[in-house]
């Protein structure tokens, strides 16, 4: 069954410009979030503990900048846009006490509702308004008259207008205008934490990397191998979004082509697809999510050991040497 697709004409902007919102949290998707509704005629403030190096950022942008107990306590609509492994904190510290029946909760991603971590009373709405790219592309697009599509989800329909109400935040950060689905928190979380580890971020960045290193291991220049396997990958990617995988291969030569049909299931081989299946039964299970927890509790000790050794990774150090030398590349994310 197709899924039902909401464009700018199925949402009523006035509905989110009627509540008083506060995002919690001015990371990559807080700002996105904050500076587009304000900028779709919203009233935003921002929570933010004391001592939140984003304090600054959000003044200087006009933003009220409250606690997070506070902006809480204020606000009737209230999305929490701060780690994930650090929401259930926020929730019980600073939201719980404030969520008065008839407010809305809203989440950008499922993780804390579908794992349990967040259980909100059900006086309330919960619902989840997911950009499906990051944060500072969401801003970037809105900026420019695009938009990011979004994914919504309703967990809890207090009011009844749960639907209404999140199309409506959605379209002030400008997701229908690209389209936004309808979903529900499991099938968010679970297809997210998927996309993210499996293809788009683990998948991708490890492909990359095992190819730089097959080349320079065999003797070809690191300029030469960052180009093929990193730079000239977003030119491919980029047709491939434009037109779909057809489209990338019609502007490819035949000889990729045909070395593209026969080598990619060489790489991609039967074992790596059940290593994907493994990964989302480990997110299915709740085990990924469990570990995740964990290794935050903990202080991180695996994230950061491993965050380190990739930024030491030999693409990185050429990379940033030949961006330097495209003007045009490595604009700066606010
Ligand atoms: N990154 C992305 O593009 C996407 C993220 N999401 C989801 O959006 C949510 C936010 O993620 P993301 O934008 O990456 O997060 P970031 O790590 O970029 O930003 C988190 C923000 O929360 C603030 N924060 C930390 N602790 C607290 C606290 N105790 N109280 C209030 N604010 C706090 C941080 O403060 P400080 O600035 O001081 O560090 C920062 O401003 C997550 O649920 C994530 O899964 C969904 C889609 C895409
Ligand atoms: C792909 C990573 C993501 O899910 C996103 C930008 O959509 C995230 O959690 O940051
Ligand atoms: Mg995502
Ligand atoms: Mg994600």
């Amino acid at each position: 069954m197709s899924a039902e697709i909401f464009y700018d004409d199925d949402a009523d902007l006035g509905i989110v410009q009627g509540r008083k919102v506060a995002v919690i949290g001015y990371g990559s998707q807080g700002h996105a979030h904050a500076l587009s509704l304000r900028d779709s005629g919203v009233d935003v403030r921002i929570g933010l503990p004391e001592g939140s190096k984003s304090r600054a950022r959000a003044e200087e942008e006009g933003l009220r900048v409250l606690t997070p107990a506070e902006a809480s306590a204020e606000a009737d609509l209230i999305m929490i846009l701060a780690p994930d492994t650090k929401q259930r904190e926020i929730y019980a510290r600073d939201i719980e006490p404030n969520l008065a029946a008839g407010k809305a909760l809203f989440f950008g991603h499922g993780f804390n509702i579908r794992y349990g971590l967040i259980q909100p009373p059900s006086t309330v709405d919960v619902a989840m308004v997911a950009p499906k790219g990051p944060g500072h592309l969401v801003r970037r697009q809105f900026v420019d008259g695009k938009g990011v599509p979004c994914l919504i989800a309703v967990e809890q329909d207090a009011s009844g207008n749960a639907q209404a109400l999140a199309l409506s935040y959605a379209k002030g950060i400008g997701g229908t205008r690209a389209g936004v689905i309808k979903t529900t928190f499991k099938e968010e979380t679970e297809t997210d934490l998927f996309g993210e580890q499996a293809v788009l971020c683990g998948g991708a960045s490890a492909l990359v990397q095992t190819g730089f290193e097959v080349l320079t291991e065999a003797g070809y220049a690191p300029e030469i191998a960052y180009f093929e396997v990193l730079h000239e990958l977003k030119l491919i990617v980029d047709l491939m979004y434009e037109g779909g995988i057809a489209n990338m291969r019609y502007s490819i030569s035949d000889t990729a082509e045909y070395g593209d049909l026969t080598r990619g299931p060489r790489v991609i081989t039967p074992a790596v697809k059940e290593a994907m299946r493994r990964i989302l039964g480990e997110i299915q299970d709740g085990s990924f999510a469990k570990e995740w927890v964990t290794e935050d509790e903990n202080g991180r000790p695996n994230f950061t050991r491993l965050q380190k050794e990739g930024e030491q990774h030999p693409i990185e150090e050429v990379g940033k040497r030949l961006r330097g030398l495209m003007s045009w590349v490595g604009r700066p994310l606010q």
